[in-house]
């Protein structure tokens, strides 16, 4: 076993530990990001659903619309605080009391730089005016937490006066907040353990120096109790820390459950969609990879084994494990792909197979489902008889509602067009197939989509991968053309082929 520190206390004899969620005030604060007030209600449901502790619903001073918006999600009766940020100021504390939160997070400078430069205060009237907030909050029955910001740049005496005085007065707690992510584990656990002699201590990291699940690891360690974070760690610059990092190893680590793991990853996919920033594929927990194996070393090892190549299984987080072929493929893995499409291939044809998919994997491919069936109907010489197919492909997008009309084959019977609206013109066109192929396209789940440009400009080739599955099966099909709307419908349509089209389900024209 590893030593401890003398100044820390084993993370396993912790009985609770409680999540605070910043997605919609600091994870809204990524660049370029805005979340509409229905996306936030959701969010904020599936937060609670998932046993977050605490909501910080938005910042009340940003202004009229934002306030409505944390008014709704402190309407939605939840079981979770709701919270405001709010400056160090009065008129912040009215107007997040005007939305009905519960709470407030109190932001009060702390560092140098920030008191003097940035409010132009001194550190006494910084430290009197916090006093007389915490007051006023309290007087007005607010759960309130003070952040001292900046705070792990800040004189480290001048932080526990100023948040010594804020417990003084009344805060529920006190939070150590590095603001820059610039601190070490070292000044870490040296700040958060003065602070936890205080009263109850939240600990705020973010991921500059890529260290800010390590720096909750030992703020915990030091004595804090609650994490602020965000679900797939988005947040200003680098972002916050990703609490479903931080849930995973408090659980895995140390047995300690923070929230409902099979949620997260739902939950990531969701905030992902609402603010545009794609879960990196290597991302912990919820990238595309994280449960995904290629090499033939790790294919064969987790054939044999499922927790060969794992620290925990895929379901824990609401994920599944997945076998990937490419440039490293193993023999076993092929065939294992193979079966899961009943294709049987003897001795010579999975040889020939193998040998294909590793030449297409060189080409810096990756070798989609559709990709192997085809290989393998060229190793086996059965080939699939194609059943739906496009037969033509309109849309209509520009100032007025994006509509897109389809005409599809089954069994080379051509159908009647169908018509469909959506968001935008991939949207019509996708709700457009469905609606032909009357619910058996939507029996089939669209599982994922992907759109990557191959080539820059205007007149870009795009590729469009989409995983729809039915059941027990699921199929992966790669589209590429300069449209990505006709990429999009034809992958689709190539993956419910694939994925069989049962007779009963295909419409009869009147
Ligand atoms: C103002 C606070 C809480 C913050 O977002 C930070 O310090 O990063």
């Amino acid at each position: 076993m590893f030593g401890r520190h003398p100044d820390t206390r084993a993370l396993s004899e912790l009985s609770k530990v409680q999540l605070l969620d910043t997605t919609l005030r600091d994870g809204e604060q990524a660049p370029g990001v805005s979340m509409s007030a229905d996306e936030k209600a959701h969010i904020a449901r599936g937060l609670d659903d998932a046993g977050i502790d605490v909501i910080e619903a938005g910042s009340a001073p940003t202004g009229q619309q934002e306030r409505e918006t944390i008014a709704r999600v402190a309407d939605l009766d939840l079981d979770a605080t709701v919270t405001s940020f709010t400056r160090g100021v009065k008129r912040d504390i009215d107007q997040a009391m005007g939305c009905g939160v519960d709470g407030i997070n109190l932001v009060v400078p702390a560092s140098d730089r920030h008191v003097r430069e940035k409010v132009a205060t001194s550190w006494a009237e910084n430290r009197q005016q916090t006093v007389e907030l915490v007051e006023y909050a309290t007087d007005h029955d607010l759960w309130v937490e003070v952040i001292g910001e900046d705070g792990s740049r800040a004189d480290p005496d001048y932080l526990e006066d100023l948040l010594g005085a804020a417990i003084d007065a009344g805060a529920d707690r006190i939070c150590y907040a590095d603001t820059v992510g610039h601190a070490t584990p070292d000044r870490t656990l040296a700040y958060v353990s003065r602070l936890a002699e205080l009263g109850p201590v939240s600990t705020h990291t973010h991921d500059d120096l890529g260290l800010a699940v390590t720096n909750v690891l030992v703020s915990l360690a030091a004595g804090a109790d609650m994490v602020h974070g965000t679900i797939g760690g988005i947040g200003e610059r680098a972002g916050n820390v990703a609490l479903e990092e931080v849930a995973i190893a408090l659980a895995h680590g140390y047995g300690i459950e923070t929230m409902a793991l099979e949620q997260v990853y739902e939950l990531a996919q969701t905030v992902a969609a609402a603010t545009g920033i794609d879960l990196p594929p290597n991302k912990a927990v919820v990238g595309e990879n994280a449960f995904t194996h290629e090499s033939g070393i790790h294919t064969d090892g987790t054939l044999k084994d499922d927790a060969m190549y794992e620290p925990y299984p895929p379901e824990t987080v609401g994920r599944q494990r997945r076998l990937a072929l490419g440039k490293h493929a193993g023999r076993s893995g092929v065939r294992a792909a193979l079966e899961e499409h009943d294709v049987e291939v003897d001795d010579d044809e999975l040889e020939a197979v193998f040998q294909r998919v590793k030449q297409l994997g060189e080409r810096d491919k990756r070798v989609t489902d559709a990709d192997l069936l085809a290989i393998a109907e060229e190793a086996t010489g059965e080939t699939h008889e194609r059943r739906v197919e496009l037969v033509e492909l309109t849309t209509v997008a520009g100032v007025g509602t994006p509509t897109a009309t389809v005409v599809i084959s089954v069994d080379g019977d051509e159908r009647d067009p169908v018509s469909a609206t959506g968001t935008g013109p991939v949207d019509a066109a996708i709700s457009a197939v469905e609606e032909a192929l009357a619910g058996h396209a939507a029996a089939a789940a669209l599982d994922s989509y992907h759109v990557d440009a191959i080539t820059g400009g205007t007149d870009a080739v795009v590729t469009v991968e989409v995983t729809m599955s039915r059941g027990d099966r699921s199929v992966t099909v790669a589209q590429s053309d300069s449209d990505i709307t006709r990429a999009s419908v034809e992958a689709m349509l190539y993956a419910i082929d694939r994925l069989g089209v049962p007779d009963d389900a295909v419409p009869a024209d009147d």
